[in-house]
């Protein structure tokens, strides 16, 4: 029996996840969180009887707590719902399926209860790669990549021979082939439509700036050990190719498949094992053709910036991520325009004071530091 606990259950991540579940009887779900669908979250304790679920606010969790007295389900809040969630004994694996910098905390302390991790929050990589990957080798657990390129190229690996380049596909995102002019007049009903996926709302905005390339980067370099300058972004179109890998013979494997998140999802959850998950297929037939480009790192400035801060690493991906998180959040509440994005990350990282190894508690307070900062700046 396969025991999960699920970070973010209500989210894109997290109701595939569930899919997931539903499609396989060995899997006991310990643990199930939300930020505020509270409805949504009563239905799954319902279905899935979790022995802990945990919701942001208090007055939330008080709610939930009569609405669901009828169960055995125990009720947390706040930070401490989070790590109680990722640390509930009976879990042996931890799906991190929120979205932002809120999943670094609850990360580290289910590394350090030793529970494994499907790891779906690259926000956590990104700014605390350098801690998250000595620690879990350290505490001897296993970081599975539900990201669907790093799942991708964990799927490609070949434990015979090392990895001489990583090729990161990109599908461009909604404003493929955009010039800088017309990006300046993208709305965010145009943003919010990815070509390929369905996804939460602040990673199709990622896609849309190609910030989601940047943050994939960083979190490859730090997953396999691979040097940033040997990533190479591809943009195929299609995103049917999910990243492919490049051997010393200039051999590359692939993987393919159609733009489904429960399949890294259940790879994840059940590595070697490969699992029945639906019946649609990639039909080459009718698919007929496959399309490959460069992406403009001149219109897409986010990329570029996110290529420059991993490179620098410290404290500079944590700024990155930091400041998009906060244009991202601005942008979706339509107080800033889709190019001010990239514009306030640039401001943020060249303010900021570089540090070369932020702790943990380094990182969140460069997260204030950043959200203060960009509350100053007129645009
Ligand atoms: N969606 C996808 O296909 C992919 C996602 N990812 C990554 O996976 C992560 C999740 O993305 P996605 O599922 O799209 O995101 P969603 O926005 O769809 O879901 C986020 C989940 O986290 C919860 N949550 C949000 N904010 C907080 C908070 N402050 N405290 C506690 N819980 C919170 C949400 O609760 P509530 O519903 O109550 O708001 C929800 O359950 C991200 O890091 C993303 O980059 C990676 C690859 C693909
Ligand atoms: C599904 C997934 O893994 C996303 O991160 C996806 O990669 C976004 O698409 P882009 O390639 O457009 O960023
Ligand atoms: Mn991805």
């Amino acid at each position: 029996m396969k025991r999960i606990s699920i970070l973010g259950s209500t989210g894109s991540i997290g109701t595939q996840t569930l899919d997931i579940v539903r499609l396989n009887n060995d899997v006991k779900v310990e643990a199930l969180t939300a930020h505020k669908n509270i409805d949504l979250l009563e239905k799954q304790i319902r279905e899935f009887h979790p022995r802990v679920a945990a919701i942001w606010e208090e007055s939330d969790a008080k709610l939930l707590c009569e609405r669901i007295k009828d169960t055995d389900t125990k009720v947390y809040f706040g930070m401490e719902g989070l790590i109680k969630a990722a640390t509930v004994k009976e879990a042996d694996i931890v799906v991190t399926a929120v979205v932002g910098m809120i999943g670094i905390e609850p990360t580290v302390a289910a590394i350090n209860a030793k529970k494994d991790i499907a790891l779906a929050n690259k926000e956590t990589l990104v700014c605390a790669g350098h801690i998250i990957m000595p620690l879990a080798k350290k505490t001897g657990i296993n970081i599975y990549p539900v990201d669907s390129e790093h799942s991708a190229i964990f799927q490609c690996l070949d434990k015979h021979n090392p990895i001489k380049k990583i090729l990161l596909t990109a599908s461009g995102g909604p404003f493929r082939g955009y010039t800088k002019e017309d990006l300046q007049k993208v709305t965010l009903e145009d943003a919010l439509k990815h070509p390929n996926w369905s996804m939460g709302k602040k990673i199709t905005i990622d896609s849309a700036t190609m910030v989601n390339k940047g943050l994939e980067i960083i979190e490859a370099s730090h997953l396999f050990d691979v040097d940033i300058d040997d990533i190479e972004v591809v943009i195929q179109k299609e995103s049917i190719i999910h990243s492919m890998v490049e051997f010393m013979d200039n051999g590359i494997i692939a993987q393919l498949g159609t733009p489904d998140m429960r399949l890294p999802i259940s790879y994840a959850l059940f590595y070697p094992e490969r699992r029945y998950i639906s019946d649609e297929r990639v039909d080459f037939a009718s698919l007929a053709t496959l399309n490959f480009s460069k992406p403009d790192l001149d219109v897409f400035e986010g990329l570029k910036l996110a290529m420059l801060a991993g490179k620098r690493g410290g404290s500079a991906p944590t700024v990155l991520n930091a400041a998009n998180e906060w244009a991202v959040a601005k942008f979706l509440e339509k107080k800033i325009r889709f190019t001010d994005i990239p514009y306030l990350i640039g401001k943020a990282l060249d303010a900021h004071e570089f540090t070369k190894n932020p702790s943990i508690s380094d990182i969140l307070s460069l997260k204030k530091w950043t959200e203060e900062y960009l509350e100053r700046i007129k645009i």
